[in-house]
């Protein structure tokens, strides 16, 4: 799919934002987004307060925003990374609570109902090598939906179908600068490295590797909403918390299955594979009532407390080390 044929087949709920970090992408996101919709379109920038450039990061987009004549709001940020968590997601989910938090300040203007992200089908490629080199599951090979709700709000990703060279060619041939932030040539990042060594092989080797690994990941998608469906019906059946005698009655994938949804779903917890193969080894032995189970999960443990199957977090993070 080119850049102009993405936009046009794009239909969100107005009022929109673009979430605009004055790179590439986003920028040439923005710019279609205001010409087709005047007036209806505004810019969210979130000022990432850690990084030395963010200043300037700010000031680039004030200055195309002011060009453009779009509304720009900026949100500061101090995305710290919680123990156990990448600096990646902390950077992410400082930045969707962020969005969530610009849509809710409008004043009198119309509340914002949806939120254009800018990465395309480079992106979704990365995403999904990046899952894979994790040795994730379908909910990570499933890589970025076209469209998500969140918060109440509806978040797009109209350009995941566009190969990064048609977007920075349809920038060039309109003489649009852009900033490009520094850390994405950083070869400690995996994604980095994926970017600057993988894709180019695999536009040798299949070039036809950003809609199949697209494909691939959509059928990830649908696949991993089943056991979500099936994770759902098994809880109702064992209870929250779980009755360990049944859930015992379930086949290993199906515990395993269920527990992580459990876990995830009551606690935001998520498991490594090897602690989920030992919870699921000390459920199996649960056959006596005597039997006790306490094992680290995730950020807590899992314990059996008479017929139940507990998880608690002795040391809850605190708002600030969030
Ligand atoms: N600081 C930011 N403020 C607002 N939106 C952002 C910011 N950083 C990223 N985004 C949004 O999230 C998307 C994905 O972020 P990512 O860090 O992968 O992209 P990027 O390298 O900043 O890309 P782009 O070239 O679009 O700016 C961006 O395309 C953009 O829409």
């Amino acid at each position: 799919m080119n850049f102009d044929q993405a936009i046009a087949a794009f239909e969100p709920a107005f009022p929109l934002a673009v979430a605009y970090s004055g790179g590439a992408d986003s920028t040439a996101l923005l710019m279609a987004c205001a010409a087709r919709w005047p007036g209806q379109v505004e810019a969210f920038h979130v000022h990432h307060g850690l990084q030395a450039a963010a200043d300037d990061f700010e000031q680039h987009c004030a200055s195309a925003c002011k060009r453009l004549g779009v509304p720009l709001r900026v949100h500061r940020v101090d995305a710290r990374h919680a123990a156990g968590e990448s600096p990646e997601d902390a950077a992410r989910r400082a930045r969707y609570a962020s969005f969530a938090a610009l849509a809710a300040a409008g004043g009198t203007r119309p509340a914002i109902r949806s939120i254009a992200l800018a990465q395309h089908a480079d992106d979704q490629a990365e995403t999904v090598l990046l899952a894979l080199s994790r040795g994730a599951g379908l909910a990570g090979l499933a890589a970025m939906p076209e469209v998500a709700q969140r918060d109440g709000l509806q978040y797009h990703r109209p350009l995941l179908g566009v190969p990064a060279a048609e977007i920075r060619a349809w920038l060039k041939a309109r003489e649009v600068a852009w900033i490009d932030d520094p850390s994405n040539a950083d070869a400690r990042f995996t994604r980095n490295r994926i970017r600057a060594e993988l894709l180019p092989a695999l536009d040798r080797a299949f070039p036809q590797f950003r809609s199949t690994f697209a494909r691939s990941a959509r059928h990830a998608a649908q696949a991993q909403g089943l056991l979500v469906e099936l994770a759902q019906q098994d809880l109702a059946a064992i209870g929250t918390p779980p009755v360990i005698g049944a859930l015992r009655q379930l086949s290993r994938a199906r515990q395993a299955n269920v527990l992580r949804h459990w876990l995830l779903q009551a606690h935001a917890c998520t498991p490594n594979t090897a602690q989920l193969d030992e919870l699921l080894d000390q459920v199996e032995a649960c056959a006596t009532r005597g039997h006790n189970l306490h094992i680290k999960i995730g950020t807590g443990f899992a314990e059996r407390r008479g017929e139940l199957l507990h998880w608690y977090n002795p040391s809850p993070p605190t708002e600030a080390s969030r």
